[in-house]
């Protein structure tokens, strides 16, 4: 099957492209001009780095291998500081590039470094997980996090480009690739209800890259996240809608420590934001009874330890869509209709989570 090139508009426009056994086009997508590559990848996958520094190599480039420690333990700022060090003892200037190859994590990372070093060089994305290709890749979103919470240091730097090749998710653990679903599901509630009725209709073939409509759902979530971060990059408006269910999530991720998968604390998030939409009398609730029997059925979760409710809402208190004390939620008034609820009461708060805990 062919490739399939969606663009990501805004002041510097790219390209997201999709297919199988694609790398050949990683060269066009760093442009005319780039040097040497830094490689960013997890150490524990050099099978998936090994075929990309060969086609940089193959092109002309001088590559340098990094890899970095696996998923989240490599969004620090330690990890961070000796990329910075490798960029400097390998001599990377404003004409050489950063290619990030691997999961969410690995993407935000290399991005981050990219945003950060010289204040910017070039940074093509390699997602190689389901989450990576639909979502943390595309839209220039870059971060670690601080012992205070996620992603609290990060930069808009978009990428120069994005390759997404399918090809890379036969070896993902099925738990990962799961947990990918939750945040093509979101972009179900906030923008595309097909994307809703794709999965319900096959399920079980959603868990899975050889899934029927596993490329539709990709592209589909693909196109969202583009529409969105084209119209507002910087999160001053709409893009504030691809939060949907990451404010209690973030505060979970953090409560365990980063041990539960983003895409899992996402899908418990997301029951949280309709119960709370529901609640709040904005969203009836047939849209709760179906965000939670479509996250169940492909086998994501949908409640929360009860006890540890004080916690989270310290950690919720941190959330960047916070002005001041006033906490501020995405929530849903029906499916693609995303507005905000600002300044929620305690008791509200608590209410909603009561009904997602156990
Ligand atoms: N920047 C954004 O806009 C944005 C959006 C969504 C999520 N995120 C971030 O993305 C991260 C989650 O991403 P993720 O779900 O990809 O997790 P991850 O990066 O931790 O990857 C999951 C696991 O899969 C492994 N892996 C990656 N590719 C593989 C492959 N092809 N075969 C076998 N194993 C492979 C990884 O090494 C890791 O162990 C979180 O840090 C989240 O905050 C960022
Ligand atoms: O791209 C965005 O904007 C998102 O909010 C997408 C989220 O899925 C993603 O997890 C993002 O990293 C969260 O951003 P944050 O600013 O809340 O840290
Ligand atoms: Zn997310």
């Amino acid at each position: 099957m062919t490739s399939t090139r969606i663009t990501v508009k805004g002041e510097r426009p790219y390209e997201v492209v999709v297919g199988t056994g694609v790398l050949a086009e990683l060269p066009g997508l760093l442009g005319d001009g780039v040097g040497t590559v830094a490689v960013v990848h997890p150490a524990g996958l050099p099978e998936i780095a090994r075929p990309v520094c060969g086609a940089l190599s193959t092109a002309g480039h001088t590559v340098v291998p990094l890899p970095v420690p696996d998923g989240e333990r490599a969004k620090s700022v330690d990890v961070a500081a000796e990329l910075w060090s490798a960029f400097g003892r390998h001599g990377i200037t404003r004409t050489d590039a950063v290619v990030g190859v691997g999961g969410g994590a690995t993407t935000d990372l290399a991005g981050f470094v990219a945003a950060t070093w010289l204040r910017g060089v070039k940074v093509v994305q390699m997602p190689t997980t389901l989450l990576g290709m639909v979502d943390a890749a595309v839209g220039g979103k870059t971060g670690i996090n601080t012992p205070e919470g996620k992603n609290l240091v990060g930069s808009f730097h978009p990428p120069a480009g994005v390759l997404c090749d399918l090809a890379t998710l036969v070896s993902v653990p099925r738990e990962d690739y799961v947990a990918g679903l939750a945040e093509i599901i979101k972009g179900g509630f906030i923008a595309d209800p097909e994307i809703l009725l794709l999965v319900e209709d096959d399920p079980e073939g959603a868990r899975t890259p050889e899934g029927r409509h596993t490329r539709e759902l990709i592209e589909r979530k693909v196109q969202v996240k583009a529409d969105v971060v084209g119209a507002d990059l910087r999160e001053s408006g709409v893009r504030e809608i691809l939060n949907y269910g990451h404010t209690l999530a973030h505060a979970i991720e953090r409560v365990e420590d980063y041990r539960m998968r983003h895409g899992e604390a996402v899908s418990i998030g997301m029951v949280y934001a309709a119960e709370l939409s529901r609640l709040a009398g904005h969203a009836p609730a047939g849209l709760v009874e179906r965000t939670r029997s479509i996250l169940a059925s492909v086998g994501l979760p949908t409640a929360y330890r009860s006890e540890v409710w004080s916690q989270l809402r310290d950690h919720m208190r941190v959330d960047k869509k916070n002005r001041g004390a006033r906490q501020r939620f995405v929530i849903l008034d029906e499916v693609a209709e995303v507005t905000r609820l600002e300044d929620p009461s305690e008791e509200l708060l608590e209410a909603a989570f009561r009904e997602i805990a156990r």
